[in-house]
């Protein structure tokens, strides 16, 4: 398939993608905190009129808030989508401090982050670690959102796309034509950084890694398949993002522990001309 035929493919599939607006805590708000913030957003996209059904919105808790999260969800009947930050490659046994896929599950979780670079490089997570704990996640019924993204050094010695591709390739090893998957595009050293990749950049590397889900899983998967831009997103720069054609919503950090910031990026068709 020719690049131009890609991007008309592109722009004609990305209309059946729902956009998701994802927030990591991180290790921040304990399960207090947590209930609080859960209780005010929703409020404030209540007040704001969100549809849900128009731009899904995700949480990812530390794990000791999910419970309290799964709690308030199911009692306020919360359209809110929550997940855990990292899973085991094990589903149980003697692997003291680990959190299987099956325990999200069980707190009906409806996604977990795998492969955040905070865990490749600070935990020395290798892509088959990745790779087993993106398929332990899709086991346990799971959708893992897969972050990949090449650091500054690694841009001083190849193509942008490079080293997120060769990432996304090895999680994906296990995972068959079909399955439900989300893609987080992070370059590294946006992450915290204040200072965003251009709308561009994220389009540019998007658009390969959905060829490699398309050379991997084919046409249909690579289709359906949401891909996420990550690295200083805040309501002031978010709306560029989701004009590009293969981004098809933002993983948000710090401006996701602030209610009212991250209500604004969450209703970011507000702000923008469509
Ligand atoms: O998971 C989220 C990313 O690491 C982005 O964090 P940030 O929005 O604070 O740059």
């Amino acid at each position: 398939m020719s690049d131009a035929t890609q991007t008309q493919a592109a722009e004609q599939t990305q209309t059946t993608r729902k956009p998701l607006i994802a927030g990591n805590w991180k290790m921040n708000f304990d399960h207090l905190q947590a209930i609080a913030f859960v209780q005010k957003l929703a409020w404030t996209l209540k007040d704001a009129q969100h549809d849900y059904n128009d731009v899904e919105v995700a949480v990812f808790p530390p794990f000791t808030d999910l419970r309290s999260v799964q709690t308030l969800v199911q009692a306020d009947k919360l359209e809110l989508k929550y997940g855990g930050q990292d899973v085991s490659t094990h589903m149980s046994g003697a692997y003291t401090g680990e959190i299987s896929a099956n325990f999200l599950k069980q707190l009906d979780c409806d996604y977990v982050i795998v492969g955040h670079s905070e865990r490749r490089y600070r935990h020395v997570e290798s892509d088959e670690t990745i790779a087993a704990k993106a398929k332990a996640a899709k086991d346990a019924g799971l959708v893992p959102l897969i972050c990949v993204g090449e650091t500054a050094k690694d841009l001083e010695r190849h193509e942008p796309s490079a080293v997120p591709a060769n990432q996304l390739r090895g999680a994906l090893i296990d995972f068959k034509p079909g399955d439900d998957f989300v893609i987080a595009y992070e370059p590294v050293w946006a992450i915290g950084a204040g200072s965003a990749a251009t709308a561009e950049q994220a389009q540019n590397v998007a658009s390969v890694l959905r060829n490699v889900v398309r050379q991997a899983l084919g046409e249909e998967t690579a289709a359906k398949t949401r891909i996420l831009y990550g690295g200083s997103v805040k309501a002031d720069n978010i709306v560029g993002f989701m004009k590009c054609p293969d981004v098809d919503g933002v993983l948000v950090g710090g401006a996701s522990l602030d209610v009212e910031g991250f209500a604004a990026i969450v209703r970011y068709k507000k702000h923008a001309t469509y």
